[in-house]
């Protein structure tokens, strides 16, 4: 289990993260939801240490992430996979390459090791083969797969996802959320994913928190979002006139 502590961020004058507290536990889909510049990918990226917060905590498993030093950290980011906006692939990287990379700077593994590795984690993106493919020869949505089998390379216990569906079509976003639900539920992972995506919430929403100008306004399921009366999470959702309408046929 994941779980954050007031988590307060500010950047200059902006205040942007006003006390977060939450937990994420291991094998649900735990999103993090809310409009533009509500400080999502802020939250994110407090919980891996790309940013120091202000204030508060981060546990990993009890263990105190914003109280460790670096070698210490260290020994929990070896545990975290990440997939970033635009899947951030190396473009002079083959795919192999790409998803080797965490193995050839976090292990000692003999090369064989860490080639049997890429082609399982291959195979479990339905990419087997594509080993010598370079990203530029591949769609949108096998990007995302080839940086989804990188995340998992290390065989996380933490994972971390920022907007898996931008530039995707509907049905591909859905094999991309499909995918992150069978893995995060298979190896039990904890998975904390940001997202704007409305059908990935309803679709794999099975924990979520909503956040409203740096505070988390609203917790609970896909299923309770339907039944909710928080105002600025309905506004939010069902923002257009089509899933209002949708929302009082559930
Ligand atoms: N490195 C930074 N330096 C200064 N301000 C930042 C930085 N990163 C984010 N911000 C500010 O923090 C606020 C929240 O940004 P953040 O990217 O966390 O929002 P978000 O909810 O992820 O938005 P979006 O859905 O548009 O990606 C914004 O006002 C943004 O300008």
């Amino acid at each position: 289990m994941i779980e954050i502590k007031d988590i307060h961020k500010t950047f200059g004058e902006n205040y942007v993260l006003k006390g977060i507290s939450a937990k994420f536990e291991a094998g649900d889909n735990n999103l993090i939801i809310g409009g533009s510049g509500s400080g999502k990918t802020t939250l994110l990226k407090c919980m891996v240490g790309l940013h120091e917060p202000d204030q508060g905590s981060v546990l990993y498993d009890g263990r105190d992430f914003t109280r460790l030093n670096f070698k210490e950290r260290i020994e929990i980011r070896k545990e975290i996979g990440m997939l970033f906006q635009s899947s951030a692939l190396f473009d002079s990287m083959t795919v192999e390459e790409n998803i080797m990379f965490p193995l050839n700077m976090f292990t000692d593994q003999p090369r064989r090791e860490k080639l049997k590795r890429v082609n399982f984690c291959l195979e479990r993106v339905n990419l087997e083969g594509k080993n010598k493919l370079y990203p530029a020869e591949l769609s949108g949505g096998m990007k995302k797969r080839v940086g989804i089998a990188r995340a998992i390379s290390m065989q996380p216990k933490y994972l971390f996802v920022d907007e898996p569906n931008s530039g995707l079509d509907p049905k591909t976003s859905i094999v991309i959320d499909d995918l992150i639900n069978e893995i995060t539920e298979e190896y039990q992972i904890v998975t904390v994913v940001v997202t704007h995506d409305m059908n990935s919430v309803m679709g794999i929403g099975e924990s979520i928190i909503f956040l409203y100008e740096g505070q988390k306004e609203w917790e609970g399921s896909n299923k309770e979002i339907a039944h909710s009366d928080n105002k600025n999470l309905n506004d939010f959702v069902f923002a257009s006139k089509f899933t209002q309408a949708a929302r009082e046929k559930l």
